[in-house]
Formats: C-alpha cells, structure tokens, sequence
C-alpha cells in the first residue's frame, strides 16, 4: 500500500507552520515578480532582501539563512551574479533553491541552469515543461509556461525515470516539477502531490513564489524534501481556500485571496488534512 504525504512527512506538517523563526532569504529574481514574491516572504513571516550584486555577497552571506536564484530574466550582469551566488552558496554552505524559469524557452537559460546544478543546489525546480527539458527530455512549454501535453501520466512516468538517474550523480539536490500535479523526486524516494487548481496557472509568479518558499523553509533546518513537499501543499491549499471563496470574482480576487491565505492558512492547525499526496 502507498503512504500517504502526510504520513511520510508527518512531523514537518506538524510543527512548520506558522514559522517559529523569520529566514532571511536573498533571492535573485526576475523584476516580473520580485514584488509579489518579496510580499509572499513576509506573509508566511520569512524576510526577504533581493541583492544580487556580486561585491555585497562576502557581507550579505552571513546574514542570509536561504538564497533563491530563479532564471526568469536574463541579462548579463544578472547572468554573473546568479551564477556568483550560486557558487559563492556552495562555498559558504547555505541552503539554494534555483528556479528554471524559461529553461524550455531557450538554450541560454538551459546552459546557466545546468552550471548551476554543478554546485549540487538543495533544490532545482520549474514546471513540468521546464524541469522536462532540463532532464533531457522533449517538452512543449512555450516561453515560462508549462505545456498540459507534459502532464500525461506516460510523461509523468518518463520524467520520473530522467529524474531519478540525475540523483544519482547528484544525490544532495531534490527535483521538484510543477503542474496540475507536482512531482518530487530526491535519492530518497518520489512523491506526487495533487493539490491546488487550475486557475494558479492564469496568474503570474505563482511558481516562483514556490521557489522563494521553499528557500525560507530550508532556511528555517527542514531537509530538502520537506521544504519542497510543504511549501507546494501549503501553497496549493491557500490556493484552493481562495479559490472555494471567490465564487463571483475573476483571476485578479482569486490572486489576492491566494496571497493573503498565505498569512491566515497556517492559523488553521486543520489545513494539513486538505493535503493530498502520495509516495510512488
Ligand atoms: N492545473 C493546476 N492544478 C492544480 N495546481 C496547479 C495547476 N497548475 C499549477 N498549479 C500549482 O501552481 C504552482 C505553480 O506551478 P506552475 O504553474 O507549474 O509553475 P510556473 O508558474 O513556474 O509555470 C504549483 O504549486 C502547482 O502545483
Ligand atoms: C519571468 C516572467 N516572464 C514573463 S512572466 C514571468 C514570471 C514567471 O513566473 P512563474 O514561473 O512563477 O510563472
Ligand atoms: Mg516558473
């Protein structure tokens, strides 16, 4: 019989949520949705700096519990200084999360997010399309969108596979790819996670607030499988409160019930029986 999520994670979900302590998370962004994903931060109570000049890093990296680097926007200093951090982050041994935004798109962001798997980052995540790609395999994402026709269960079935060969050289990272349903895969085992709805993808940054939640939650000790199955369930089931509340509105109120659930879910020690996952 297959654990459930919560059984596999079952201290995790206990004890995270509301935060005991405020990470300090330096995140390397794209300027689309690095407001929406500072204010995310400080819902959950983690604080966010988003520095990404490689002269601050040696000051900066003492104080900074997490770092974030997400490839949603490319240019060259920007290109430096993720790739700087990401090495800078290894050096100094704090915990990185690197978001491959558009890696589906081009062979450019392809390139940094594989230099960037060289300094064995906690976790890699992107959607579907994106972690796809990534991993070898043929995907259909278009421009920093996930494509449905990368949700089959054949598709579903043939990443897992990529991914678990790409933990074995890189045993230390846990892949995470999202979509309707989320896939983690780590050395330790692979989890798929079904919560959420659909309208989370008509309203942009909601992957990359994953990906900057995920760095607070391996800034606060959690390993990092924990920080990417809680992080997606938690997100997900804020998502799915918002959506069960805003039966007249459009995307627009669905977006900012979403973010203000961030801060009001975790008050609801009930939230965790909302979660739905299992190990494969
Ligand atoms: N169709 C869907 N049904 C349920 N959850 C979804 C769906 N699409 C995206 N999500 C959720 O939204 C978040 C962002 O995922 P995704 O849209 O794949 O990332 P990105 O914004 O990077 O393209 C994840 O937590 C994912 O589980
Ligand atoms: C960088 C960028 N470019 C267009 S939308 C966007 C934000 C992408 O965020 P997400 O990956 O969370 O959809
Ligand atoms: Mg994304």
């Amino acid at each position: 019989m297959t654990q459930s999520i919560t059984e596999v994670f079952a201290d995790a979900f206990k004890t995270t949520f509301p935060l005991k302590s405020s990470p300090l998370v330096d995140c390397i962004t794209n300027p689309v949705t690095i407001e929406s994903m500072a204010n995310a931060l400080l819902y959950i109570d983690a604080k966010p700096v988003m520095a990404d000049l490689p002269e601050e890093f040696p000051e900066l990296f003492t104080q900074i519990d997490a770092l974030l680097l997400n490839l949603g926007h490319i240019s060259p200093e920007r290109k430096d200084s993720l790739l700087a951090a990401g090495r800078y982050a290894a050096e100094t041994h704090k915990p990185a999360v690197v978001d491959l935004v558009g890696v589906a798109a081009t062979q450019l962001r392809y390139d940094i997010g594989q230099q960037l798997l060289q300094n064995h980052p906690n976790v890699i995540k992107g959607n579907i399309s994106e972690v796809r790609r990534f991993a070898g395999l043929k995907s259909t994402g278009r421009g920093v969108d996930g494509s449905q026709l990368d949700q089959s269960v054949t598709a579903l079935a043939e990443l897992t596979k990529a991914l678990q060969e790409l933990t074995e050289r890189f045993p230390n990272t846990t892949f995470l790819a999202t979509g309707e349903t989320d896939l983690v895969v780590s050395a330790k085992g692979q989890w798929r996670l079904e919560n959420g709805v659909p309208q989370l993808d008509r309203f942009t940054g909601t992957g990359d607030i994953v990906g900057a939640l995920t760095a607070a939650l391996l800034g606060i000790g959690l390993s990092n499988d924990e920080a990417v199955v809680l992080t997606v369930s938690y997100f997900n089931c804020c998502a799915e409160v918002a959506a069960a509340q805003n039966t007249a509105g459009g995307i627009a109120s669905f977006r900012e019930k979403t973010l203000d659930q961030l801060s009001l879910l975790a008050d609801q020690a009930d939230w965790v029986k909302m979660v739905k996952g299992e190990a494969l």
